[in-house]
């Protein structure tokens, strides 16, 4: 096998409550992840030579080891003493720097796919260990569906599927950095939690309007205060039927949960209408294959 094509998706976070800083800078979080069918897609080649080459069609993404991917590759490189070249394309769909995970799910894949080309032998606990070392949401990022994430990210239990629905994803003209958001986060509300159980109670029910209900994020506390308009975008969805609408991550991208296709689509064209945004998705979330019955 000379050559692995794959999908990286992006997720939204249902619950993300901090619980504490830590004494090297992270916080604990507990967070409820979910996957969505939006993805990036990858290429990875074996070449000749020694070198790891990166393209993609974002022109102001570094493909040196600035990117996750390049830097992923040249750790891997090195660790295991493979000596041939690698070429990655890297398609990018998912927006850049807008809490929707796009970066750390190609570093996910990445790691994978590097596991799987060169017959590294390497156990998922492992995949994830070397995840881990890159960024926080990378390790949920390679086993994805919907999840508890807990630590600073990188512990995670398993939960069962996220009922169907379909997904407004929104993300406003601007980006957001994560460390800053942290940052401010500390100066405020790390004694303001949202309903993470009521989730968990909702995702075990199969129960949207339960979930609805108990969906928070507490750094929309640092986010939406420095940008109202992430306030209007989560009102005109709620108006237009959202069971629930919330910030994603650290943001800026918004979404809203949707029982029927058709108000899910109503209210993303009131979006783009209102001009609220360039970016502006109808997708749906994205179930973990089953072993068995793909
Ligand atoms: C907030 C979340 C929620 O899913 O998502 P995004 O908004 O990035 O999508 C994640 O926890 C982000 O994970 P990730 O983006 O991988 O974080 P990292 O690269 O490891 O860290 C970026 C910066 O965020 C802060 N950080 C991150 C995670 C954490 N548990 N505590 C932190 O304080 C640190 O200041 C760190 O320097
Ligand atoms: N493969 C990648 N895709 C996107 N961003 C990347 C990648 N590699 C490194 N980065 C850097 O990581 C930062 C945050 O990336 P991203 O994962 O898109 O953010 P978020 O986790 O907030 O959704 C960006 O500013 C970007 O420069």
């Amino acid at each position: 096998m000379n050559q692995i094509e794959v999908k990286a998706r992006a997720k939204i976070n249902i619950s993300l409550d901090v619980l504490g800083k830590r004494p090297d800078g992270y916080h604990d979080v507990r967070m409820v992840m979910q996957t969505l069918e939006l993805y990036d897609r990858l290429n990875f080649k074996k070449i000749r030579g020694d070198k790891v080459i990166l393209k993609t069609n974002i022109p102001y993404l570094p493909t040196d080891e600035r990117n996750l991917v390049n830097k992923i590759v040249g750790y891997m490189k090195e660790r295991y003493k493979i000596r041939t070249g690698v070429f990655v394309r890297l398609k990018k769909v998912i927006p850049v720097a807008a809490g929707l995970a796009g970066g750390s799910a190609d570093a996910a894949e990445t790691v994978k796919a590097m596991n799987r080309l060169f017959h590294l032998g390497l156990s998922l606990e492992e995949m994830m260990e070397i995840g881990g070392r890159f960024g926080a949401d990378i390790p949920y990022c390679m086993v994805g569906g919907t999840a508890l994430a807990e630590g600073i990210g990188e512990k995670i239990t398993y939960l069962p599927d996220f009922p169907e629905c379909h997904v407004v994803l929104v993300k406003p003209n601007f980006g957001v950095s994560t460390a800053h958001v942290f940052g401010r986060l500390d100066a405020g509300a790390l004694d303001c939690h949202p309903d993470t159980e009521g989730v968990l109670e909702g995702i075990r029910n199969r129960d949207l309007a339960a979930i609805g209900r108990s969906m928070g994020n507490v750094l929309e506390t640092v986010t939406v205060a420095e940008h109202p308009l992430l306030a209007d975008i989560k009102k005109t969805l709620l108006v237009h039927g959202a069971i629930g609408a919330l910030m994603s991550g650290s943001g800026p991208s918004v979404y809203g949960l949707f029982a029927e296709e058709a108000a899910a689509q109503e209210a993303a064209r009131r979006i783009i209408e209102k001009k609220m945004a360039k970016f502006v998705r109808t997708t749906k979330i994205h179930n973990r294959k089953k072993v068995g019955c793909q």
